[in-house]
């Protein structure tokens, strides 16, 4: 459906108009029509955003207009051809055949997520094209799920409701259901930014003895924040208690996280990911947990997305996977929407967009 408020409210005087005034109206909504910047949206997006895109008058925008089932390849191709933005979700992949369908119109290109991964930096930076993401809004939304992933792995959650539900529950046990606790604990940190950050400021308070952090290069003001000390990645890996990842997925992270990592790791250990599924090698992870080398992971993102129902890490009691929800509030996902539209808008009226790639 191509949309622009105003024109529509002219579509709907025209039916109701005598017939010459119909033709000089039709012939006006075809002028405003035509100076309307043409956008493609890939998703149903959340409420918000889409109200901004509406109310604009600056855009006809379509839409893939289900949240369910993303727009298929061959749709996507066919729907880009012309236009002047795209907002985009992050199972798009924007690559050089996507930019080649789109054509030299396309100016703007706004995803709604903070990770962008799925985009080919260089193709849009080759084409002058320009790029808008949404960070800050979900780092609350990341953080505080990233720390329900933990304590719900730590503390067995899921292995514990199924027991109680399943006829497990026999007397009181001593060490039955056991966990770690995060009182007296390090928790390492790969990847310090904005969310690794939230993520400390909330598990402080459960008594957490220290923090530490790697990244390419210490990141003072971040770590004064949170008292983190910043270390090799080895020593990341020998002293965690808790690991969180927190890094982008880059051709450098890509992995990062494999059986290396894991075989330096204590077998107490529990490993969280909330980043991307590529920085972690599964078959890796599946042999660490398998074999006992460490103690339980979290991830809230795999490799494929959705990971199929019989993958082995499914089959394990010490694994604890979640559908890529870690900023599924409606606050947020609001939010990544309104971003995403004003990103878009601004950038297509060749303004600083409130959150943009530097190239
Ligand atoms: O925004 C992102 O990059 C996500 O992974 C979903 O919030």
């Amino acid at each position: 459906m191509w949309g622009s408020r105003m024109a529509l409210r002219r579509l709907q005087k025209i039916a109701v108009a005598p017939l010459s005034i119909k033709e000089g109206i039709t012939n006006k909504v075809q002028r405003e029509m035509s100076t309307l910047q043409r956008v493609y949206v890939t998703r149903q997006i959340p409420p918000e955003g889409l109200k901004i895109l509406k109310e604009s008058g600056q855009v006809q925008f379509e839409l893939w207009d289900s949240d369910d089932v993303p727009v298929s390849r061959a749709e996507l191709l066919k729907k880009v051809k012309g236009v002047d933005g795209l907002l985009c979700v992050l199972t798009e992949k924007i690559d050089a055949e996507l930019l080649d369908a789109a054509g030299p119109s396309l100016k703007v290109l706004s995803t709604m997520s903070v990770g962008f991964d799925h985009l080919s930096l260089d193709e849009l930076k080759k084409r002058g094209i320009r790029v808008g993401y949404t960070p800050e809004v979900l780092t609350d939304a990341v953080a505080e799920l990233t720390v329900a992933l933990l304590l719900t792995t730590s503390r067995r959650l899921i292995e514990a409701t199924h027991e109680a539900k399943t006829g497990g529950w026999g007397t009181w046990r001593t060490l039955w259901l056991c966990g770690h606790e995060l009182a007296n604990s390090t928790v390492g940190i790969l990847g310090l930014g904005r969310i690794g950050v939230a993520i400390a400021e909330r598990l402080a308070p459960f008594k957490v003895k220290k923090f530490l952090y790697t990244d390419v290069a210490p990141r003072p003001e971040l770590a004064k924040a949170i008292n983190a000390e910043y270390v090799s990645f080895d020593e990341l890996a020998k002293q965690s208690d808790f690991l969180a990842v927190c890094c982008a997925l880059t051709p450098e992270t890509k992995e990062i996280c494999n059986k290396e990592l894991f075989s330096k790791m204590k077998n107490t250990s529990i490993f969280i990911n909330t980043s991307r599924g590529g920085v972690v090698n599964q078959e890796d992870l599946y042999e660490a947990l398998s074999t006992g080398q460490i103690a339980g992971a979290g991830l809230d993102v795999t490799v494929p997305e959705p990971l199929p129902t019989n993958h082995p890490l499914f089959t394990l009691k010490n694994c604890v996977i979640l559908p890529h929800i870690a900023s599924a509030s409606y606050t947020t996902r609001n939010a990544m929407s309104a971003l995403a539209a004003n990103n878009l808008l601004l950038g297509l009226r060749g303004k600083p967009m409130i959150k943009e790639l530097k190239l």
